[in-house]
């Protein structure tokens, strides 16, 4: 190809990405954050952050506007002795109108416990890897999807809010590179199963701008982007470019972590999701609103921080 034609070309798809994000701006008002920080931040602490301090960040992260705080997890204790004290948190935050309070859970035994704490949102999560559904869940990838389809058998009847996850949607820490279409099939099933959303999760924190789009546009041949939400983690600090990219493709929910905590026991290497504070950041220098206040955001923190 010609130098003229190459510059030709480039020139054509920039302004193609400009309209692109002219359109995104005109169409993204609003997002909404999903604070992860209580379960995916304090799962992986290398102490147990006391019951209390938990508590306390979750009541604190509640008068920040926030909509959904994903509080703990009910996996079992022995795989995650971070998030064991999960019935006495979910019991002891406060819990505010038009605030939603999900919990994870994994199979029936831990939506069992769920349920009898009065949990009305639950979190499923599989994998698009093989490697880490069977390093994190000890099933293979469809193994895990009949121990959610039990789950949902259960948790529907009873008209509890089902979130879905997929984890490794662009890399694994044992299977390397993942295939679009590998997360595309395992987003489908849990969509099938009766999921309101999936979070995408880049769980290692590998993702660029091209592997992201990839793996979005590979999913909106399926699905639409209200049904999507966005979950990075920071290793090589390309989350908020990936956040701005899912944005372009219009998908308006985030997952983030209040200070950036964050990592999965079982994906080594991984470090924390974005920053609630810097996603918010962003955000309002977009002109986006989040309904998060940024100072009280910063606060909620501290008290985290003066536990250490
Ligand atoms: C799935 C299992 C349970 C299978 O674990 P297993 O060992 O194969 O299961 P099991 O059925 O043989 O049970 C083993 C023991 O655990 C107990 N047990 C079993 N289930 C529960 C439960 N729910 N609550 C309490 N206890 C439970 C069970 O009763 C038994 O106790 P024992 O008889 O030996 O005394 C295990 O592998 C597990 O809990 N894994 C979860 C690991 C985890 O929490 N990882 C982090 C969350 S995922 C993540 O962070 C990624 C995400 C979502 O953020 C998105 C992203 O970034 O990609």
């Amino acid at each position: 190809m010609s130098f003229t034609i190459t510059k030709i070309l480039l020139r054509k798809s920039s302004i193609q990405h400009l309209k692109q994000l002219k359109q995104y701006l005109h169409n993204t008002s609003s997002v909404r954050i999903v604070e992860v920080g209580p379960r995916d931040g304090l799962q992986n602490e290398s102490v147990t952050v006391p019951t209390n301090v938990k508590i306390k960040l979750i009541d604190k992260l509640s008068d920040t506007g926030l909509k959904t705080i994903e509080v703990t997890s009910f996996v079992s204790p022995k795989w995650v002795p971070q998030m064991g004290d999960n019935v006495d948190v979910y019991s002891g935050i406060t819990k505010r109108d038009g605030v939603s309070y999900p919990v994870l859970v994994p199979n029936a035994k831990g939506l069992e416990s769920a349920m009898q704490v009065g949990v009305k949102e639950i979190a499923v999560f599989a994998s698009a890897s093989e490697g880490f559904a069977r390093k994190n869940t000890n099933c293979s990838i469809e193994e895990g999807l009949d121990r959610i389809k039990d789950l949902v058998s259960i948790a529907k009847p009873e008209n509890l809010k089902i979130r879905g996850y997929v984890s490794c949607v662009v890399g694994c820490p044992y299977d390397g590179e993942i295939q679009p279409s590998a997360v595309t099939k395992v987003t489908e099933m849990l969509l099938s199963l009766g999921c309101y959303e999936i979070s995408l999760g880049d769980t290692i924190g590998v993702g660029t701008q091209n592997t992201i789009r990839n793996m979005i546009k590979d999913l909106l041949t399926i699905t639409t982007p209200q049904k999507l939400a966005i979950h990075c983690h920071d290793t090589y600090g390309q989350a908020l470019v990936n956040i701005c990219t899912s944005l372009e493709y219009g998908i308006k929910v985030i997952d983030s972590s209040v200070s950036g905590l964050g990592g999965c026991p079982y994906a080594k290497g991984a470090t924390g999701n974005v920053a609630t504070e810097d996603l918010v950041y962003m955000l309002q220098g977009m002109g986006v609103e989040t309904g998060v206040d940024l100072k009280k955001a910063y606060r909620s923190w501290e008290i985290h921080y003066r536990f250490y």
